[in-house]
């Protein structure tokens, strides 16, 4: 059976974000579906990632007032209408045949920061040149070549990106046995548009380990992103920071923001979950640089305890990814509007009517 058509109105039983993956699954092919979903391994981080949300407890506090409230924020010189962003997803004409237009559009139509992905399926130009256009950071994959990192940098400070995100936890895919059994593999017609060609998977001889030898020979280091730091004129965000002592190097290294973040369980198999990470790195951090998170938001509950946890903002994947894929832009809207919606009724229960009011002592911990 051929997968349906995307949904042109949100049908009524779609309330939550969680709603849209069975619409999504039904608009989508096993290989799609495999990617999307994947996580490394047996999945543990995956669910992780959703299950400690679910543990963190508010706390409730009543007859405060949260008249004139708001959800803006402002992250390195530029004001935000809310804290939840759209995080970098890869490849997603998989998910819509109008890909990340479909995407920014329904950022754009919300006020949504969108964060582009290097592996994106219509160039960082025509996202940034489209009529109505979101707020737009760039997500970086270093490349083996400096030049063409060099290249992605100059033409996304010329596009009007405000920020750069470096991806640091993937230096390669990690071993996603979904992905394998459903024998994913990007279709032809699509492809990485940003890059120049796809480079060559850099392959080791006989009798060298396919990892050591092969996929880390270009592998990205600390000195790359010093090398970053000094060509940039964006703030530099590093993605993918899990562990406090690579949080305090980034820090003193000068990068300008962190995203607490296990790539939503994707890359390493039995990392805590993000949220779990977040009070240590916080704490490490002490207010240098903003930190955001990514991994398991699911609901307005999840971003409000990541933000009393010590982030200024989250970023979600899946959640708008299967929005897209079930209503294309509609669907992208929707879902963040749900999610904010949630958000500030958590807020205006909890007696924060600004995100700066939202503390730790808003839990139950
Ligand atoms: C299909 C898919 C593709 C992704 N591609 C990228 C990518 O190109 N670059 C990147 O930094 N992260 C990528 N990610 C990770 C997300 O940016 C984010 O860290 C993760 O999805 C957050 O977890 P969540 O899906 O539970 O919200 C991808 C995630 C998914 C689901
Ligand atoms: C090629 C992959 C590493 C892209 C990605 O970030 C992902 O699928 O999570």
């Amino acid at each position: 059976m051929s997968p349906k058509s995307p949904l042109t109105v949100i049908p009524p039983d779609i309330v939550a974000v969680s709603d849209y993956e069975a619409y999504a699954r039904e608009r989508l092919s096993d290989m799609a579906w495999a990617y999307l979903q994947a996580g490394a391994g047996d999945e543990h981080t995956v669910r992780r990632n959703l299950e400690a949300f679910s543990e963190i407890l508010l706390k409730g506090r009543v007859l405060g007032s949260a008249a004139g409230g708001h959800t803006r924020l402002s992250l390195f010189g530029h004001v935000y209408e809310h804290p939840i962003f759209l995080a970098p997803v890869a490849y997603q004409k998989l998910f819509h045949s109008d890909g990340e237009r479909a995407t920014a559009l329904g950022a754009a139509v919300t006020q949504t920061l969108m964060v582009l992905s290097t592996l994106s399926t219509v160039t960082l130009e025509e996202v940034a040149q489209a009529e109505t256009a979101p707020p737009l950071w760039f997500q970086l994959y270093l490349q083996a070549d400096r030049s063409v990192s060099l290249d992605l940098i100059h033409r996304a400070q010329r596009e009007g990106y405000r920020a750069l995100v470096i991806t640091v936890d993937a230096a390669m895919a990690g071993v996603r046995n979904r992905e394998q059994r459903a024998g994913f593999r990007l279709p032809p017609h699509l492809s990485a548009v940003n890059l120049p060609s796809q480079s060559p998977v850099p392959t080791a001889a006989p009798g060298q380990s396919r990892v050591f030898d092969g996929l880390m020979k270009t592998a990205p280091g600390w000195d790359d992103i010093e090398w970053v730091l000094s060509e940039a004129r964006l703030p530099v965000i590093l993605k993918g920071i899990m562990a406090p002592e690579d949080a305090d190097h980034a820090c003193r290294m000068g990068v300008h923001g962190l995203i607490v973040s296990n790539h939503g369980g994707r890359v390493l198999d039995t990392l805590p979950a993000a949220i779990e990470a977040l009070p240590t790195v916080a704490a490490v951090v002490a207010g240098r640089v903003p930190i955001l998170l990514d991994g398991g938001i699911r609901r307005g509950s999840d971003v409000f305890k990541a933000l009393a946890l010590g982030a200024s903002a989250v970023l979600v994947g899946r959640p708008y990814v299967q929005a897209l894929a079930a209503a294309g832009p509609l669907g992208v809207a929707h879902a963040i509007r749900t999610l904010r919606e949630e958000l500030e009724v958590v807020m205006a229960l909890s007696g924060t009517p600004t995100l700066d009011r939202i503390r730790a002592e808003h839990l139950s911990l």
